[in-house]
């Protein structure tokens, strides 16, 4: 059973006008209206206005002309103006070669004169059904890619050791296809590799998919990653394609792969491995073109045992693998990142530009930097807005301090809300005390939280942590 009238606009255009009244008749319950037209001169301007949902072409509208010439350039000029048009070709009786030619050329499908009814009806549906299903997929395509779009260009900063090193492995493997598998604590500068890797492959002209797994909930991965077919499950209103096909001739990067469920990672694998993606509900798979670079905040050790991630796609993934040091194990690169983002922030803030003395420095670059680089830029935003004076003096600088052996953790006590009732002061509190419960784990934070990652960061940044 189908809705009435479910499609907007559907235009006939034959120079019979009985032939185009009939065919209006049949469909017309489909559609809000039909438009007739004796010759399709009159079917540019409508296209420029509102592209109907389905055309029904007659090929032959000079004089006993039987070889559709005419028809086909009117085809080529509608898929120009409209390349989603759906466009039903109307033929006469014998006429299937010319109606198979025009599916070659971009008809959406054909009807032969005279036409039963039902049928008529069903062919009109379906290729309307079609177009809108392929202007949703461009669509998804579209949204799936602003998602990707990088945040800021920001270059890559560090002279020690630690960093040329990770620089000459980015330099070896971004030229070739192979998978990536980058490694580090969270805010070491990950997703910086990643999007190096991407612009200086040959895949550089393609775009760069992000899917970050840690803020991604359980019950949409599966349609996230490898996309849905319409009915596929309740919400399946339409068909939607996942971020891997997305990234098809280009990169996906998947951040926080330790966090994909164990169930899903034979059907990731799977894709890698096959090069083609099979969306939910669907009975066909998709061809895929992409490159692999995933990153983990996942101790090795946890990545390999096989109750948590499965080895054969761990080694399908890890090709060559960049392991990111912490910030405290390079504090050589505190100076220079320092100053950057002050002066990117000083910019930004149209702050005067101030001094940082070297003692000042030294003390900075000898903190742990439990949130790495990213709490430094943090860190650096909020002197720029706080500082007074001629020079930077350490208060201006938020230093939050990893728990270590010496000071113990505190347990994660109730917020004693009967003592304090302000609202933001009991959210820092919490969200303090479960990153320090966590060694700033943020994953694991936002996890004891019922937080997203996302809603962690942004928590974080509110309470200046
Ligand atoms: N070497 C670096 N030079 C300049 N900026 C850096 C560097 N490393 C990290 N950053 C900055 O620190 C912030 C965090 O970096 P990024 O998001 O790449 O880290 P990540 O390891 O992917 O973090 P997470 O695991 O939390 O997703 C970004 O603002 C990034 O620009």
């Amino acid at each position: 059973m189908v809705d009435n009238q479910a499609f907007g606009t559907a235009v006939v255009v034959d120079d019979d006008a009985d032939i185009a009244l009939a065919a209006k008749l049949a469909i017309r319950s489909a559609f809000r209206q039909v438009i007739t037209l004796s010759h399709p001169d009159a079917l540019l301007p409508l296209l420029e206005k509102s592209p109907p949902d389905v055309i029904l072409l007659d090929l032959n509208f000079a004089r006993g002309a039987t070889d559709g010439r005419e028809g086909f350039l009117w085809l080529s000029r509608i898929l120009e103006k409209d390349p989603d048009a759906a466009v039903v070709i109307i033929t006469a009786h014998g006429g299937i070669g010319i109606a198979v030619e025009a599916i070659k050329a971009g008809a959406t499908d054909f009807v032969t004169k005279p036409w039963d009814n039902e049928r008529l009806f069903a062919t009109t549906w379906s290729a309307a059904a079609l177009r809108r299903s392929r202007r949703e997929t461009r669509h998804e395509r579209r949204r799936v890619v602003e998602v990707a779009k990088p945040s800021s260009e920001t270059p890559m900063l560090g002279t020690s050791k630690a960093m040329d090193h990770v620089r000459s492995l980015i330099d070896r493997a971004a030229p070739t296809d192979a998978n990536v598998l980058i490694l580090g604590e969270n805010g070491t500068g990950k997703e910086l590799v990643a999007r190096e890797l991407h612009s200086r492959s040959r895949r550089a002209a393609g775009i760069m998919v992000s899917v970050d797994l840690g803020t991604v909930s359980e019950s949409v991965f599966e349609s996230e990653l490898f996309g849905h077919v319409r009915g596929a499950f309740t919400d399946a209103k339409s068909d939607r394609i996942g971020r891997l096909q997305a990234a098809n001739g280009g990169t996906i990067f998947l951040d926080e792969i330790g966090n994909l469920p164990l169930r899903l990672q034979p059907k990731l694998l799977t894709a890698l491995e096959r090069r083609e993606v099979t969306p939910v509900g669907a009975n066909k798979p998709v061809p895929l073109d992409i490159r692999v670079i995933a990153a983990t905040n996942m101790p090795l050790d946890q990545l390999t045992d096989e109750n948590r991630f499965r080895q054969d796609l761990l080694f399908r993934l890890n090709t060559v693998e960049i392991e990111l040091p912490p910030l405290r194990a390079r504090p050589e690169d505190v100076p220079l990142l320092l100053a950057h983002f002050l002066a990117h922030y000083a910019r930004r803030y149209k702050a005067p530009p101030r001094h940082l003395s070297p003692a000042l420095a030294e003390i900075l670059s000898n903190h742990d930097w439990p949130g790495n680089v990213r709490a430094l830029r943090h860190a650096a935003e909020r002197a720029v807005i706080l500082a007074r004076g001629d020079a930077y003096v350490l208060d201006d600088f938020p230093l939050p301090r990893r728990s270590s052996a010496l000071s113990p953790p505190p347990a994660l006590a109730p917020v004693p809300v009967d003592t304090d009732l302000n609202l933001d002061r009991a959210e820092k509190q919490m969200v303090e005390r479960a990153l320090k419960k966590h060694n700033w784990n943020i994953s694991l934070a936002a996890g004891e939280l019922g937080l997203t990652r996302a809603a962690l960061y942004r928590r974080m940044e509110k309470h200046a942590l």
